[in-house]
């Protein structure tokens, strides 16, 4: 019985040996205190166990474990609130991702209910890590998008702006180096700082400008008014002169009248023939007088009217040079405001102005008005391969051609970049079609060379026709959309509004 005791003992010790074995292994490295004093209760219950050894290390254990049960546990309500701070952060920053806004709301849920476990704790932070790692992925994604798409796309907007700007300041200032330089740099391509700069010239360069054209105009202005009061004064002066040479005849004539009404009276009241001729004689001469006096005076008043005259005529000749002069600079302005430095063709502005008088003829007469969107295909790539300056003689070139392609009473303008815009009253949008045809195949075949190596270009076409109470903008945009179309349907292709077919 005692033997069998013995070994039940024996059997249960080894038991507890092993347990104590796998918990030690369980919290190998969970605190240096808890792993010795494992080691040395498996020491006390192997070979020939030794209960009270062992039990003074299973109260020492006992302490020390609740200790680390405590520490854990507000370790794990220390880290669940940390995540929960952290992904409430990061939910603020989600507004636009409604799939990540779900997860985090979700995670926020499992943060707040009790964790049983270090194993549950586990799983959390991997959620909350999951959730971060997918923010992250998300944002490079985003971060890669605009980057590809609306930063260079804004970028290049910014550079094709500011090239227009300065062509047609170059048109003015053509000997200008620091627009030369700036010229050159775009055309090169420039960094976000640089294309900054520039834009802070190209504004100098406009304030500047508007503030002499001011000037002139103000100089203009003021010698305009001081010929006006010149011509002014003369003129009142004139009048002037004219009353007081009629109060001046008057008082003649009134002279001469007393006179005659005197010799009247004279040859009424005559006693001898002797004494009237003495007295008629003494008349006639005095008459003869005034008379002299008044043709002198009369010749006087032409003299200083005539001086006046040719004085307000010199005023008046100076006056229409300088308004010829201004009108002929006002004129020239306008047209280089609305033409295209490089092309020569209209630009935007001249389409403007065009489009909305093509639209209102289109709504009077009732007669059709096509729009068509012109752009060449991969232009991009003859910059790439032949320069600039060769991308900018293409452009020169097929200006010219398709300029050469329309009718007079059609009118073109370079829209921007490589990109063209056709008005063609009076024409539907079957027409508006087989001359948009005939015009990309003329492009087709326009013989360009560059660096003796021949190169075949193409465009691609999008057409419409104005739609009565729309704004030009909106049949802009409908020519832009089936642009759009034809460069993805292979480009070198005429895309038109088959409303209107
Ligand atoms: N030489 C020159 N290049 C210009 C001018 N204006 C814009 N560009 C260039 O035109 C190119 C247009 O390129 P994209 O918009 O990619 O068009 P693309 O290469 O014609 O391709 P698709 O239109 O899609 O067929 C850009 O590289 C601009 O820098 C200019 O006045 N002169």
């Amino acid at each position: 019985m005692e033997e069998k005791s013995l070994q039940s003992l024996k059997q249960h010790s080894e038991l507890l040996a092993q347990f104590i074995i796998r918990l030690s292994k369980f919290y190998e490295g969970f605190s240096p205190d808890i792993d010795n004093e494992l080691q040395k209760l498996r020491g006390h219950l192997s070979g020939r166990p030794d209960f009270t050894l062992a039990n003074v290390s299973v109260n020492k254990l006992n302490k020390t474990l609740r200790i680390a049960d405590l520490t854990v546990r507000k370790y794990t309500a220390d880290s669940l609130a940390q995540w929960e701070e952290a992904v409430k952060k990061l939910q603020h920053s989600l507004i636009d991702e409604p799939a990540l806004t779900k997860e985090s709301a979700k995670i926020l849920i499992s943060l707040n209910q009790p964790v049983q476990s270090l194993f549950v704790l586990q799983s959390l932070c991997n959620k909350v890590l999951g959730l971060f790692q997918q923010v992250i992925k998300t944002d490079s994604n985003n971060a890669d998008i605009s980057s590809i798409t609306s930063a260079p796309a804004l970028h290049q907007a910014i550079s094709d702006e500011l090239t227009q700007l300065i062509e047609s300041y170059a048109n003015k200032n053509s000997e200008d180096d620091q627009l030369r330089a700036l010229r050159h740099k775009l055309k090169q391509g420039m960094t976000e700082d640089e294309l900054l700069q520039s834009c802070i010239v190209i504004i100098r360069l406009v304030v500047q400008d508007s503030l002499s054209e001011a000037n002139i105009s103000g100089k203009v202005i003021q010698s305009l008014h001081q010929a006006l009061g010149g011509i002014h004064e003369n003129i009142s002066q004139s009048i002037e002169q004219s009353q007081s040479n009629f109060e001046a005849r008057q008082s003649s004539n009134r002279d001469i009248k007393a006179k005659l009404d005197s010799i009247e009276d004279q040859l009424r009241q005559a006693e001898s023939l002797e004494k009237l001729k003495q007295q008629a004689q003494s008349y006639l001469s005095s008459m003869a007088l005034s008379l002299s006096e008044r043709e002198e005076a009369e010749q006087r008043e032409q003299a200083e009217l005539m001086t006046l005259l040719s004085a307000m005529r010199n005023q008046l000749v100076n006056l229409q040079k300088q308004t010829q002069q201004y009108r002929r600079k006002l004129a020239e302005q306008i047209v280089s405001t609305q033409t295209d430095a490089l092309t020569k063709l209209g630009n935007r502005k001249a389409y403007d102005e065009r489009v909305e008088k093509e639209c209102q003829h289109a709504i009077d007469t009732n007669v059709p008005l096509a729009l068509a969107v012109i752009d060449i295909d991969y232009f991009k790539s003859i910059n790439d391969k032949f320069g600039h300056a060769a991308g900018d003689k293409t452009l020169q070139i097929v200006g010219k051609h398709l300029k050469s392609l329309i009718q007079p009473t059609d009118f073109i303008a370079r829209w921007g970049g490589e990109e063209f815009v056709v008005l063609f009253p009076a024409t539907n949008a079957t027409e508006l079609k087989s001359k948009l045809e005939k015009i990309r195949i003329s492009l087709s075949k326009l013989p360009l060379k560059f660096r003796e190596q021949k190169i075949s270009l193409t465009a691609s076409f999008g057409g419409t026709c104005y739609r009565e109470g729309e704004t030009a903008a909106a049949m802009f945009e409908r020519a832009d959309r089936l642009l759009y179309r034809a460069k993805h349907s292979g480009r070198n292709c005429v895309m038109i509004d088959q409303e209107f077919i």
